[in-house]
């Protein structure tokens, strides 16, 4: 199990000092510090060393920082990653991943840190669970824009099976896996829904593009009270049936086994997990 909370990963661009400085005060579990798509061409060059200095500067608390960089195979990918080698950062993001060859080639640039792959290429979806098992990939972040570009496909539907196959690679390797963005930042409902759409799916959270989609996020993929209260009561009702050599509980109508506490424990310990997180 991941212990360190994932619910919500905000993009921000590595150009962008304002939003650099914004970042230090947000709610959100993970900044997704961006070198490739939010940054301008002429821009990507002059955002390493902003990016650098902001990093530098701290303030980030106990977010995860995770900083994407442009494909290997561009004139500023290989710079990008010797750049991210000297960050104080916590994980590196790999646009486009076909294959473990990608994996192998950042690696070499990159010996110490944690990598994170961008799932958003039908060649990379189809090696999800060999990336997905790389002995240096830490998770997986969903690319459903490049995705339905590549797929020539329209909505969400049409990315199911894509989603799930790199849910399931994700889940075999025991890698977090984090939900594409929902372009349209103004439209709460519509981020909701999609977030309790990836909640229900599996995935550990979602990556977002604006301050203004963290609480939801975190609202959609953190547990809430009754979730809570509902694993507490489990836990209890089973203890109860062991102690009566009993193998099976019933709460709410429902059979509670072991598999079930399983769960239960799981989401006192993300609870517990926010909380720590929330209060640091
Ligand atoms: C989407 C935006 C362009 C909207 O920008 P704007 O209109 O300026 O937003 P606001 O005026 O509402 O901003 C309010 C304040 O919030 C700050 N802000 C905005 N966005 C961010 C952010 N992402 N991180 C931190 N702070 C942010 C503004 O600076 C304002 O602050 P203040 O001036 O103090 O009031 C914009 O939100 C944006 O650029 N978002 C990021 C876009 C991005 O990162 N895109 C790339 C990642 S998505 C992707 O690549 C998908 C994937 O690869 C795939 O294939 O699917
Ligand atoms: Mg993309």
């Amino acid at each position: 199990m991941h212990t360190r909370p994932t619910r919500s990963a905000l993009y921000i661009p590595g150009s962008k000092d304002r939003a650099l400085d914004k970042a230090r005060g947000l709610p959100v579990d993970v900044i997704l510090f961006d070198l490739e798509d939010a940054v301008a061409p002429d821009a990507k060059i002059a955002a390493r060393d902003t990016l650098f200095a902001a990093l530098a500067g701290g303030g980030y608390g106990p977010r995860q920082r995770i900083v994407r960089i442009n494909a290997l195979d561009t004139e500023w990918g290989r710079a990008d990653a010797a750049a991210v080698a000297a960050m104080d950062c916590d994980a590196i993001l790999l646009p486009k991943v076909n294959s473990t060859a990608d994996v192998d080639a950042l690696a070499a640039f990159v010996p110490d840190l944690p990598i994170w792959a961008m799932m958003e290429t039908p060649q990379g979806v189809l090696n999800a669970a060999s990336i997905a098992a790389h002995p240096r990939i830490a998770g997986f972040v969903l690319g459903t824009n490049d995705l339905a570009k590549d797929m020539g496909s329209r909505g969400r539907p049409a990315l199911m099976m894509a989603l799930q196959m790199c849910l399931l690679a994700a889940k075999a390797a025991g890698v977090v896996a984090l939900d594409g963005v929902y372009n349209a930042f103004q439209d709460d409902e519509g981020l909701r829904a999609e977030c309790v759409e990836g909640r229900d799916l599996g995935f550990d959270g979602k990556t977002l593009i604006h301050p203004a989609q963290i609480a939801i996020a975190n609202a959609a993929f953190g547990p809430s009270a009754e979730e809570i209260a509902l694993a507490h009561r489990q836990i209890a009702a089973f203890a109860e049936a062991q102690a009566q050599g009993q193998g099976v509980a019933v709460v709410d109508g429902k059979i509670v086994e072991n598999l079930h506490i399983v769960t239960a424990k799981a989401t006192l310990a993300k609870a517990e997990a926010i909380a720590a997180l929330e209060s640091a």
